[in-house]
């Protein structure tokens, strides 16, 4: 079967987009996969999927899979690629969609710069639907009911880190490291990602604090490894940021591929995600 598909990217997180309203999709895992692969397909970090929704008060479905061929409820940056996709190819005249996702309802606008801004909805600091199992943690620190000690265990060492954990539809787990660049994201992302209190596994997120209203940030992503930005992490960080009295609304992020921008009024208000969607070529490939 020949598919037809468009690469694009936000700020480094690279996506291949399929249009499902106008072909007919019905992947395996391995298919997905395979599309993925950096050397046997066309090569990204997540596929997004455009469905027509069943949700009346939608104008699209939205369906992600990691790198590794896993379908997951959430993706920040993929939701600048989809509204940009969706406006370029014809399929809406508005520049302010609701899109139903795995993890409910996100809202992305296109503004007139060319960047986009999705309204992700609020962040999740319930632990039992992050998925967290906090059984046999020690004690939490004082002030920030998200923040959690959390062990990992190096070349048979055991070394605590201090993590904030929290959903933004997806998981994460945020830390506070002195410098993004010596900061050990290969070594530990994994370690993290795969911790055995983490039900679903967890994105893994290392943010350098620069000023109140500036960080830098690397994420470990579930099902895709270290990407150049994470939109969702970056959502997560400056939430963890701001509860721990350490950030102010908006904030820069800094990812290595580019610049985001947050800004989150508290508890029970949705986070705002600001950024590039670009799209880069189109393609047809066999699968
Ligand atoms: N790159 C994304 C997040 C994609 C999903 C993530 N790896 C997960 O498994 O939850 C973003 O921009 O948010």
């Amino acid at each position: 079967m020949k598919l037809k598909f468009t690469k694009m990217h936000g700020a480094g997180n690279d996506f291949v987009v399929i249009d499902a309203i106008n072909q007919q999709i019905d992947f395996t895992t391995a298919q997905w996969k395979a599309l993925a692969d950096r050397r046997f397909g066309v090569g990204a970090d997540q596929l997004l999927v455009v469905e027509k929704s069943t949700n009346p008060s939608c104008d699209f479905r939205y369906r992600i899979f990691n790198n590794d061929g896993g379908e997951v409820e959430q993706c920040g940056n993929g939701a600048r690629a989809f509204a940009k996709f969706v406006a370029e190819k014809g399929l809406t005249e508005r520049r302010s969609i609701a899109v139903e996702t795995m993890s409910g309802i996100i809202a992305p606008r296109l503004e007139e710069d060319g960047s986009v801004t999705v309204d992700m909805g609020a962040p999740i600091f319930d632990t039992a639907l992050v998925p967290f199992d906090t059984e046999g943690l020690a004690g939490q620190p004082e002030g920030d009911d998200t923040l959690w000690p959390l062990v990992l265990e190096l070349a048979g060492e055991k070394e605590t880190v201090l993590v904030s954990v929290l959903s933004m539809g997806n998981p994460h787990a945020v830390q506070v490291v002195p410098d993004v660049d010596t900061a050990p994201v290969e070594l530990t992302g994994p370690l993290i990602e795969h911790h055995a209190h983490f039900p679903k596994r967890v994105n893994a997120g290392f943010m350098q604090l620069v000023n109140r209203q500036h960080i830098k940030l690397r994420v470990f992503e579930r099902g895709a490894g270290e990407t150049l930005a994470c939109g969702t992490g970056a959502c997560a960080a400056v939430v963890a940021g701001i509860r721990r009295g350490l950030l102010d609304s908006p904030v820069r992020v800094d990812a290595r591929g580019g610049e985001l921008s947050i800004a989150w009024a508290g508890d029970g208000e949705p986070v705002y995600l600001t950024g590039p969607a670009v799209t880069v070529f189109e393609g047809e490939i066999t699968v």
